[in-house]
């Protein structure tokens, strides 16, 4: 019997409440009672429990051994010892060092010897009378953060789970939620704590951590989709007043991918840096918090210290703080004023160097044509390109462009956005392939990588052909090196916005339209286009999704010494050697290149040797083609969307 009831106690029971159901109905005394008892659901879920255990331990497998890690290690002895060890032996020495059987051996034994760490601590005696509502939580925190921040309610003195953050050990325990209240810590009350001596006390706990708390009774279960950014600016947390938590905070740059793993606060997200290392996320501010910090810098006074944000001092008043390291926070200067002003900063910077670099600002006046030299033809491929005769007429322009430069603002341009949001693509092959754009200082040899990379594959690689009101020459061929077009036309192109880039030189209109461009990917070749930095967002278009790559000097020694015995082709269309200034100027503005649209760069191509760098070229292409990017996620939404 004893043997049956083990086997099926919940069926012998319902036999049994059937015969009293039949003695009740002979209204027996005292069966009503226990039919009620018998047939109760919870007394039905015990007994299905118990069926459950007695199951398990007809079937839980017995060790073999105790100690396998023990006859491994004798194992490995004695083929060590043994003089000619078979090739059987060595494989199964191999096979016993290697890492993970010693791992699986090592766990094997623990189960064995039922060594189940941690020995959590009995319960406490004394349970208050709504112990239903109290939650003992016991972690074991192995030297890492317990990924918490913790805030006090001002009025009642109570200590709140501010934030668990994603993937640290609180959110992995999936024991402790935002708004718990922490009654209790390793058995100190916490309730009128400074929230700094309760980190304190999380601080120097080691080993297991005991908390009591209340468990947050509204608790909302977010289980959000990563979502992938690219950050538009550069961000230092422990030098922004606002952070509620600069421990938990993350530091990220222009250009830096971002998976962003949590929005759910509307004004600190968190997030981890692509390629992925952290397995916990940290704050970062939410594209609304950026943005209106942006919005408070841009109407003070770039090069003025930053009046507008509360002092450090201030940020401790939330008291909101982390349960990791409790750094102290003194005499930082507040970052993302930093971040900004360096923005605006390089932008005075700019103008004010122009005038350092006489011979290269001229005016229209003295502007000399490079058509005829930068328009190269050899073996039968037509490289017309006026690149340098646009940087000057971009410079002599460069009064009027700072008049309005209130269009690079934070709040009118890309620049405006602080996160762009991204996805990986893979160019389908029915598509056309993405447009090229290679941007870089003058004379650091975008031109002449260009040149070598059509030449070297002519059938893959095409340049755009320019637009010109200058009259054709003898030989030349109408849209070969170039689009013959009156001015009238010219003008009206320009008036409905068809250039990417034109120019003056000589009298004449010299320009690189948006059709010319289509035209070369409607073949089915790559347009490699070599442009101003400043075009990036004006060619960043679904159509085209531009990949571009900035083309950067070496090191100042391998600058002088390449460039040793290269020319440069001066505004009167004069080639001669590069001479220190070049070099000085080349560097400068490639620094400014670099900081004012870095976040628009897919890939950086420092031009040392020339071959090595026309190889690179070539390999960073083809996977620009070939393999999966990040690109804006509205490149590749419907208009619609
Ligand atoms: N890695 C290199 N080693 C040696 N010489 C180089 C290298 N790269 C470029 N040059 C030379 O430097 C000179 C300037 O190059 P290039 O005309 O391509 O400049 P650029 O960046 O297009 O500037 P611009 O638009 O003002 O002409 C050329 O004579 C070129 O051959």
């Amino acid at each position: 019997m004893r043997q049956t009831m083990e086997d099926g106690v919940s069926e012998v029971l319902s036999s049994v409440v059937e015969d009293i159901g039949e003695a009740v109905t002979r209204n027996i005394s005292g069966a009503q009672i226990l039919h009620e008892l018998l047939s109760a659901p919870w007394l039905h879920a015990l007994l299905k429990i118990y069926e459950c255990l007695i199951q398990f331990q007809k079937m839980k497998p017995n060790p073999f051994l105790p100690y396998a890690s023990g006859l491994s290690y004798e194992i490995m002895t004695l083929i060590q010892r043994a003089p000619h060890p078979s090739p059987e032996a060595r494989e199964l020495f191999g096979l016993l060092s290697s890492p993970h059987v010693q791992a699986l051996l090592s766990s094997h034994d623990s189960v064995a010897q039922e060594d189940y760490l941690p020995v959590l601590p009995p319960l406490p005696d004394e349970l208050p009378e709504d112990e239903e509502a109290m939650r003992i939580v016991c972690l074991v925190k192995n030297n890492q953060p317990l990924g918490a921040t913790i805030r006090r309610d001002e009025e009642t003195g109570e200590i709140y789970i501010a934030r668990v953050i994603h993937g640290g050990l609180a959110d992995r325990s999936g024991l402790l939620h935002p708004g718990d209240l922490i009654v209790e810590v390793n058995g100190n009350p916490v309730v009128g704590l400074e929230p700094a001596k309760v980190i304190r006390i999380l601080t120097n706990s080691t080993g297991t951590i005991l908390f009591k708390v209340i468990p947050n009774s509204t608790q909302v279960s977010s289980n959000q989709k990563p979502v992938y950014m690219r950050a538009m600016v550069d961000y230092c947390p422990r030098k922004d007043s606002s952070i509620p938590c600069p421990d938990a905070g993350m530091s990220f740059s222009r250009g830096d991918l971002l998976e962003v793993v949590d929005q759910s606060d509307a004004q600190w997200w968190q997030a981890r840096k692509l390629p992925c290392g952290a397995s916990f996320a940290r704050l970062i501010p939410s594209a609304s918090t950026l943005k209106s910090k942006q919005r408070e810098h841009w109407w003070c006074q770039p090069l003025h210290v930053h009046t507008c944000m509360r002092p450090l001092a201030s940020a401790a008043s939330e008291n909101e703080q982390t349960s990791g390291d409790d750094k102290s926070m003194t005499g930082e200067e507040q970052c993302v004023t930093a971040m900004l002003h360096t923005d605006m900063h390089q932008w005075w910077r700019l103008t004010a160097l122009l005038p350092l670099f006489p011979q290269k600002w001229t005016t229209l006046k003295t502007l000399k044509l490079v058509d005829e030299a930068d328009s190269d033809f050899t073996e039968g491929i037509y490289l017309a390109g006026f690149r340098r005769s646009f940087h000057v007429w971009k410079r002599t322009s460069f009064k009027k462009r700072r008049q309005s430069c209130s269009s690079c603002s934070p709040n009118s341009s890309a620049m405006a956005t602080p996160y762009e949001e991204v996805v990986l693509y893979q160019r389908p092959p029915q598509e056309n392939h993405r447009l090229i754009m290679l941007v870089g200082a003058s004379g650091v040899g975008v031109n002449e990588l260009r040149k070598r990379l059509i030449k070297l594959n002519p059938s893959t690689f095409q340049g755009p052909v320019p637009h010109t009101t200058r009259p054709m020459r003898e030989g030349e061929q109408m849209g070969r090196e170039y689009h013959f077009v009156t001015k009238e036309l010219f003008e009206y192109m320009v008036c409905n916005h068809r250039f990417v880039e034109y120019g003056e030189s000589k009298g004449h209109l010299y320009g690189t339209s948006f059709d010319s461009i289509d035209e070369v990917l409607k073949h089915g070749r790559m347009c490699i286009v070599d442009a101003e930095s400043h075009s990036i967002p004006i060619l960043r278009t679904r159509k085209l999704k531009p990949f571009v790559i900035f083309i950067k000097p070496p090191s100042p020694e391998r600058l002088r010494q390449t460039r040793k015995n290269a020319t440069i082709l001066t505004n009167d269309a004069v080639s001669r050697p590069f001479t220190e200034e070049d070099f000085v100027e080349m560097e400068e503005v490639s620094r400014l290149i670099e900081t004012k649209y870095k976040q628009f760069f897919d890939s950086v191509l420092v031009n040392d040797g020339l071959q090595d760098a026309s190889m690179k070229l070539c390999s960073i292409i083809h996977q620009a083609q070939n393999e999966p990017q990040w690109i804006p996620v509205n490149w590749i939404l419907s208009e619609e969307q």
